[in-house]
């Protein structure tokens, strides 16, 4: 069904394979121009050159097999969008304050406490936590709160102004075409996953979108994306031969936004492997990574978006650390919350960093990707007797 075409450009210029198909439905959303595998040469660049050791490979092309498919081509596009408050149902936050509640308990010290532990239990994090209850408890002796409801309202307030200043949504139109988008994070913490969702959102708005396979460490993340961008019209840049791995993912990365420059695509968002952030050698690659964009475009890359799973607890504060420090993140997206007990971590990250939080996972529907809206958020971790 699909074509792959493995070229061998003009010697010793890197070879990356790129596809591009019309998506059966929207042809309109991708211009029928956009597509590159035509017309992709890497002509021979020093910048290129310096930072793409990998051989050309024969030249070749093949009917494959259909690819795997991978998850979040496996989400259904168009079910429904479920709530907030259906998808944070597992929330140990949820549950924990509900219980505490329901029985309009007597405002007194107790209930402070145990609502500090229901916010530490969920990893909400000593430090925000602290500071809520305390907050509350001196409001409490003041007398300002009639019963527990109006304890409760000042609760929800509380958390909403905690993530109220990190709830700033990502901007691509700044002017930078395209718009570069690099994805870090831990293994497994959901980067490929995220990219197939967040190229759905951008295409779904008319823009031209673009991904490079940075991942050159796991095959099936390169093949994800592959395949993702094969069935929605979404060029997909990565190493030429196979499944891409071993190579240098800076040289990959580099060429993508060189052809994204070239077919003026808007936003091109960039894959990276997972890596523990106690790897100092791979977290300095990303310090690399960053250097190579900057020599095509100096304002690049736009945003360096860290991808935290949502279960982790604590240690995503560790992980945002590390990474800010070795590839400046500018941007989080806090994945898994469905089905976690931990979403309080969301809390900890606005507290702790004050980064922006762009998006929040709350499944693997490619819905289920959300702008992060604090109201929303909050509302449904809470009773649902009290959200407004
Ligand atoms: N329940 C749930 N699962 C998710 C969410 N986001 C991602 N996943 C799942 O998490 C798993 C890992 O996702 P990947 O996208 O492969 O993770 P990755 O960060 O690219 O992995 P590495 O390349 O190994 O670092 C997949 O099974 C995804 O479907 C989410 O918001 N909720």
């Amino acid at each position: 069904m699909f074509s792959f075409f493995r070229k061998k450009p003009a010697p010793p210029a890197t070879v990356h394979e790129v596809q591009q198909q019309p998506p059966a439905s929207e042809t309109d959303a991708v211009p029928a121009d956009a597509g590159i595998a035509a017309d992709v040469s890497f002509a021979a660049d020093p910048a290129v050159l310096q930072h793409a050791p990998e051989p050309a490979p024969e030249t070749e092309s093949f009917e494959s097999a259909p690819a795997p498919v991978a998850p979040v081509d496996a989400a259904p596009v168009d079910a429904a969008p479920r709530s907030w408050r259906d998808r944070l149902r597992n929330s140990g936050f949820a549950r924990g304050l509900g219980a505490v509640f329901v029985r309009n308990p007597k405002l007194d010290d107790d209930l402070l406490d145990e609502i500090e532990t229901c916010l530490l239990s969920a990893d909400v994090g000593v430090a925000a936590s602290t500071a809520v209850v305390a907050g509350l408890r001196t409001r409490m002796h003041k007398r300002q709160f009639a019963d527990a409801g109006a304890l409760l309202a000042t609760l929800r307030a509380e958390l909403i102004a905690l993530l109220e200043p990190v709830a700033l949504p990502l901007n691509i139109e700044t002017g930078a075409k395209p718009f570069v988008v690099l994805t870090v994070g831990v293994n497994g913490v959901g980067k490929t996953t995220t990219i197939g969702k967040l190229a759905r959102r951008y295409l779904d708005e008319r823009k031209q979108v673009m991904l490079a396979a940075g991942d050159t460490f796991r095959a099936a993340a390169v093949e994800q994306l592959r395949t993702w961008g094969e069935r929605n019209g979404v060029a997909v840049v990565a190493q030429g031969a196979g499944t891409g791995l071993g190579a240098d993912p800076a040289s990959v990365i580099f060429d993508a936004l060189q052809s994204a420059k070239a077919r003026a695509v808007d936003l091109l968002i960039a894959d990276t492997a997972g890596r523990l952030h106690t790897q100092s050698g791979l977290m300095d690659e990303l310090g690399k990574i960053k250097r190579v964009l900057a020599k095509l475009d100096p304002t690049a890359p736009h945003e360096v978006l860290q991808v935290i799973d949502g279960t982790t607890g604590q240690n995503a504060i560790s992980q945002v650390r590390q990474f800010q420090k070795a590839a400046g993140v500018t941007g989080l997206v806090v994945t898994k919350l469905d089905g976690s007990a931990k979403g309080g971590v969301v809390f900890a990250l606005a507290r702790e960093f004050g980064l922006p939080i762009r998006f929040i996972g709350l499944g693997e529907s490619l819905h289920d990707l959300r702008a992060f809206d604090p109201y929303a958020f909050v509302d449904a971790l809470l009773p649902e007797s009290f959200a407004r």
